[in-house]
């Protein structure tokens, strides 16, 4: 089956020769082609061009669906490489604690947050907590998102993990979204370890790594190494353990304050260092000349009300940025991608190029699927979305909190999202 998308005004994030991710002074750079086609086989994009080239590409026999594209930019899908995005139930109550004076901090101290959510998801079962993550799921596609990394982390005990991660195995297998597991059983110290964490991390090397790995549940594996969380002695001590096992890191880094997390991360190899409130020249250092992708959330640094990560200061020192929702019950309850690359733009004075750079190539690469994933190039899969109509490409993080996506295209097929 052929798709012949037309008449585009703007195809955007166009690759003709495709890199792994944007840094520095490149990601202000969006190739885009104005009045275009985009060829689709099957699931894969095929080709591309200007519309006075389609007639030496287009074969009349071809069995062919053509979509109108007047006045609409087509754009890659966005792709989502953070989120906490399957749990038990929503944690609104605690907003209003916060608007009324407690930190999050203090929240997590009574013991809500991340704890509260681990009591409440013992409690779910597999089929509830997937029915919940779905909607959320078809929320996201809707609002174009076409890959999605998914943690756990509200299990806090071998049992609850892998349950969590087996409802992420379940969207993986059901949805048509391209989705990456996380095994985050270090994601909060139990009530029951809180005088010993250091026995709690023996659980996780000895119980959880290795029963996440024979089920092959996870694609990569994450630590809370931060401030009241997991020490850097601690995350090094599961980061290794995962290792063996060909989990590459991801890591919650440097949220809470400068704790090393952004060094350890770097020091094995993690695919992405993430939140990044807390950045001195030291991290700065770090980060460049390696191979991790430093990624800020900007809907939890919004919602939290907490320093924004200097942005600026780490793309003029020649870094990459991906920006990703952190999509969560406690600090991020929304993957509004489009929101999150205005939040880009309005918060952290990222340019309209630059943020789409951050929420399509470079969170690709944060979850290590950039060779098929985040731009439109031949050979990649044909994960896109189509806008309504809009004068450029300055317009969806100008005209913030509207969903300009109308048409969702995954794996080359228009959704209809009826079917999941
Ligand atoms: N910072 C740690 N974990 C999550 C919060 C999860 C929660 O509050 O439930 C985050 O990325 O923001
Ligand atoms: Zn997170």
């Amino acid at each position: 089956m052929k798709l012949l998308l037309e008449n585009i005004k703007e195809l955007v994030q166009v690759e003709e020769d495709p890199v792994s991710y944007r840094a520095g002074k490149e990601m202000s750079k969006v190739n885009t082609i104005k009045n275009a086609f985009v060829i689709i086989r099957d699931e894969i994009i095929e080709e591309f061009g200007r519309m006075d080239q389609l007639k030496d590409v287009y074969c009349d026999d071809d069995l062919l669906i053509e979509i109108d594209c007047s006045n609409r930019l087509v754009y890659p899908a966005y792709c989502d490489s953070h989120t906490h995005l399957v749990y038990p139930s929503a944690r609104e109550k605690e907003f209003v604690d916060r608007i009324k004076g407690l930190s999050y901090e203090e929240i997590a101290r009574r013991g809500g947050g991340i704890l509260n959510s681990a009591k409440r998801l013992h409690e779910a079962s597999e089929e509830e907590l997937f029915n919940d993550a779905m909607h959320r799921i078809i929320e996201i596609m809707k609002m174009g998102t076409g890959a999605v990394e998914i943690k756990s982390g509200y299990g806090l005990n071998t049992e609850d993990e892998l349950k969590m991660l087996r409802v992420i195995r379940w969207i993986k297998e059901t949805a048509p979204i391209c989705v990456r597991a996380t095994f985050l059983g270090a994601h909060a110290i139990p009530a029951e370890y809180k005088s010993n964490p250091s026995k709690y991390v023996d659980v996780i090397i000895n119980e959880m790594i290795p029963q996440v790995a024979a089920e092959e549940l996870a694609d990569f594996i994450d630590v809370f190494c931060d401030k009241g969380f997991f020490t850097v002695e601690d995350t090094e001590r599961i980061l290794m353990a995962g290792l063996k096992y060909g989990l590459k890191p991801k890591i919650h880094a440097n949220e809470l304050g400068l704790t090393g997390g952004v060094q350890v991360g770097v020091k094995y190899g993690a695919l992405s260092v993430d939140h990044l409130e807390f950045i001195e020249e030291n991290e700065i250092a770090a980060l460049q000349n390696s191979e991790t992708m430093p990624t800020v959330l900007p809907g939890a640094a919004f919602f939290l009300g907490m320093k924004l990560s200097p942005v600026r200061e780490m793309i003029e020192a020649g870094l990459p940025i991906a920006l990703a929702s952190d999509f969560n019950p406690g600090s991020s309850p929304s993957g509004n991608m489009s929101l999150i690359a205005a939040m880009g733009c309005i918060n952290y004075k990222m340019l309209p190029e630059e943020v789409i750079n951050a929420t399509t190539l470079n969170t690709a690469y944060a979850m290590g699927i950039s060779d098929s994933y985040g731009s439109i190039a031949r050979g990649k899969v044909a994960n896109l979305f189509i806008t309504s109509e809009i004068p450029g490409i300055e317009y969806i993080p100008y005209y913030y909190g509207s969903s300009l996506v109308e048409t969702v295209i995954l794996n080359g097929e228009v959704q209809t999202f009826e079917r999941c």
